[in-house]
Parts: C-alpha cells; structure tokens; sequence
C-alpha cells in the first residue's frame, strides 16, 4: 500500500470565467473558445473511505440524478481500470453547496476531484496530464480543475496555459433559474466568430462573455440581476450562466453589496484562487501520510 490511511476529505471549488469568447465550432458541433479561469473559495466536499469491496457509492443522491449519471460516478467509473488491485472500491460523501446549472462548474469540479483522490487511494499512479486527457471526456471543464492553477484557456477550454492573475474578493449572485448549457451552445443566435486574442492582449485588457446575450433572452432573471448588479460596478456572466459576479479590492465593499443583494437571489462574497483548494489540500493528505 502506498498509504495506511484510507479516509480523504478534499474540497472541490466553483470556477469563474472572468471573460468568455466563443470563436469557432468544430464538426462535433463543440465549440472552440478562449477564456480566462479562475477558482474561487467557495467549494463543495467530498469524503472519500477506500473499501475492498469493488464498489462505488456515492451518498446523498443528488434530487433528480440517477447515481449512473453523477459526475463523481462517472469519474470513479474512468479510473476503475487502473486500479493497482481490483478489489478496491470507494465510498463517498457529498456535501453540495455549489449551485447546480450556475455556470461556476461544479459538477466538473466534482468529477475532477474524484479523479485526484481516487488516483491515490486506488494507487493508479497516472500524471495529472493524463488525469486531465481522461477528464475532458466528462466535461470541457474537467481539465482545469485537474490541472488546479488558474489558466488561458482555448480549444474547448482543455487547452491551458498558467496564468498568475489578481486575487479580488467577488460578489457571486444566483438568479433563481436553471440554465441548460446545451441550450444556450445551440443557439443560433450565439456569437460564434469573435476573432481570436493573444493571451497577453487577456490579461492586460480582458474580455466579454459571448454567452450574455442568448442567456438573457432565455431568462429575464438573469437579466434583471444582471442589470441589478451592474449599478453596482463591471458585472459579469460566468459560463453559460445562470451566476453573475462582481470583482472588489477589499471584503468589506463586497459584503456591503451583498446586504443590499435583493433575498430572492442566493449570494455569496468569496475569494478568486490562482490555485485549487483541492490540490492544496491533497497535497497536504500525502505530506501527512507518507510512511
Ligand atoms: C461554458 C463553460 O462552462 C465554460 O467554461 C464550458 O465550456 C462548459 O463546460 P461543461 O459544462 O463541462 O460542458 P460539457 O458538459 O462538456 O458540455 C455541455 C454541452 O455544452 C456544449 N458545449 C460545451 C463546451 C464547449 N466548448 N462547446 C459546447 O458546445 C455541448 O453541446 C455539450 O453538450
Ligand atoms: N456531482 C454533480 N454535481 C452537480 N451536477 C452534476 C453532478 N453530476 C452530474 N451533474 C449534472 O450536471 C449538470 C450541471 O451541473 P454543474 O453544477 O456542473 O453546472 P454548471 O455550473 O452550470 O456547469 P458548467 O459551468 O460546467 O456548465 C447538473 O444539472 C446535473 O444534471
């Protein structure tokens, strides 16, 4: 056994998209884009208890998803292949916070962190490069959070490059819908065509989110919190929606803005990462339990 320890408790953090162009489609019909990711401190949990028993469980279910269908699942099922003994299973914990159909990735985030944890308890031993080819299978935005720094990001946002970036405090802002990603990507109406940027052009001068417009016309809520939190100062969409965001320099404006945020909206003031809480944390499991 690598470890004699068989519990791990890791977070598994939201991401925003500061900005997010969409420039071209593949056949496939994916899209080819560029953004710039970021990860912030506002994370679910995942316990996960090495078993011999060859199976995975996940607990609770999430309302309305069959286990088949749960990222983690998905994840768990990827590795089971690499296992270094056949009789190893996993049972894991979800404790949800992350807001589902928010546009801050965390199912991806999720499945991402299943991927690192089980890498070492199941004693795979696979580079987190190869974590991260195996997880775009899951999700485009599998690979970031396997990758675990903040990054430029292109292809269908699989291809990263590490960025460093400013660490504000934001306004995270739920309106109280549910937007389908799938809906808005078929969209005729999206901006496919944005020209491509350098990524030193992102980081000194930013970008717009594509998706705001089509996002808008499928949810006036949206628009109504958008138009909200604009007064407020640069609000912007992360993803495909439905969270909208606002950077601030100091905590105590931040949760000013968030008082005032009207109740029908969940809100949050959390803090942009230029490195995963779950790589932190992991990191932290392996210098504790190596033998
Ligand atoms: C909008 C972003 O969150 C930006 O980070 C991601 O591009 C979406 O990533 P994701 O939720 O992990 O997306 P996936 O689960 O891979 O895809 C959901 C659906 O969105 C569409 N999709 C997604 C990503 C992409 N680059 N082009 C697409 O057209 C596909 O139709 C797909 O059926
Ligand atoms: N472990 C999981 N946590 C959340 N959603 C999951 C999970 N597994 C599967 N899903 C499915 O994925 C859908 C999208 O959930 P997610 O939380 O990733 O939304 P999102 O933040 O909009 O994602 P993205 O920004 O990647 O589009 C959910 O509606 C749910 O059906």
């Amino acid at each position: 056994m690598d470890y004699s320890v068989t519990k791990m408790q890791l977070p598994s953090p939201a991401k925003l998209n500061l900005f997010l162009h969409i420039t071209g489609q593949r056949e496939d019909g994916y899209h080819e884009l560029q953004t710039l990711f970021q990860f912030i401190d506002l994370c679910d949990t995942l316990d996960f208890t090495l078993t011999r028993n060859n199976q995975v469980t996940i607990t609770p279910t999430i309302d309305q998803l069959p286990t088949e269908e749960n990222l983690i699942y998905k994840a768990a099922k990827l590795l089971t292949p690499f296992k270094k003994d056949s009789s190893f299973g996993i049972d894991i914990f979800l404790t949800k916070q992350l807001p589902m159909g928010g546009g801050i990735g965390g199912g991806s985030s999720n499945a991402a962190t299943t991927l690192l944890a089980l890498n070492v308890l199941w004693e795979c031993h696979l580079t987190v490069e190869r974590l991260a080819e195996l997880g775009v299978q899951l999700g485009a935005d599998v690979p970031v959070f396997v990758m675990g720094f903040a990054a430029f990001a292109e292809g269908v946002g699989e291809k990263l490059q590490k960025v460093e970036l400013d660490t504000p405090y934001f306004l995270l802002i739920k309106p109280d819908c549910h937007v389908s990603t799938g809906q808005i990507f078929t969209d005729k109406y999206l901006t496919r065509d944005t020209p491509p940027i350098r990524i030193s052009h992102a980081l000194k001068l930013g970008g717009h989110n594509d998706c705001l417009k089509v996002v808008i016309k499928h949810n006036p809520e949206v628009e109504e919190a958008y138009l909200w939190l604009k007064n407020h100062g640069d609000a912007k969409l992360t993803g495909t929606g439905a969270c909208l965001f606002l950077a601030f320099d100091n905590l105590r404006d931040a949760e000013r803005v968030k008082s005032s945020t009207p109740n029908k909206w969940q809100s949050w003031v959390c803090r942009g990462c230029n490195t995963s809480p779950t790589h932190d944390a992991l990191n932290q499991w392996i210098e504790q339990n190596r033998g």
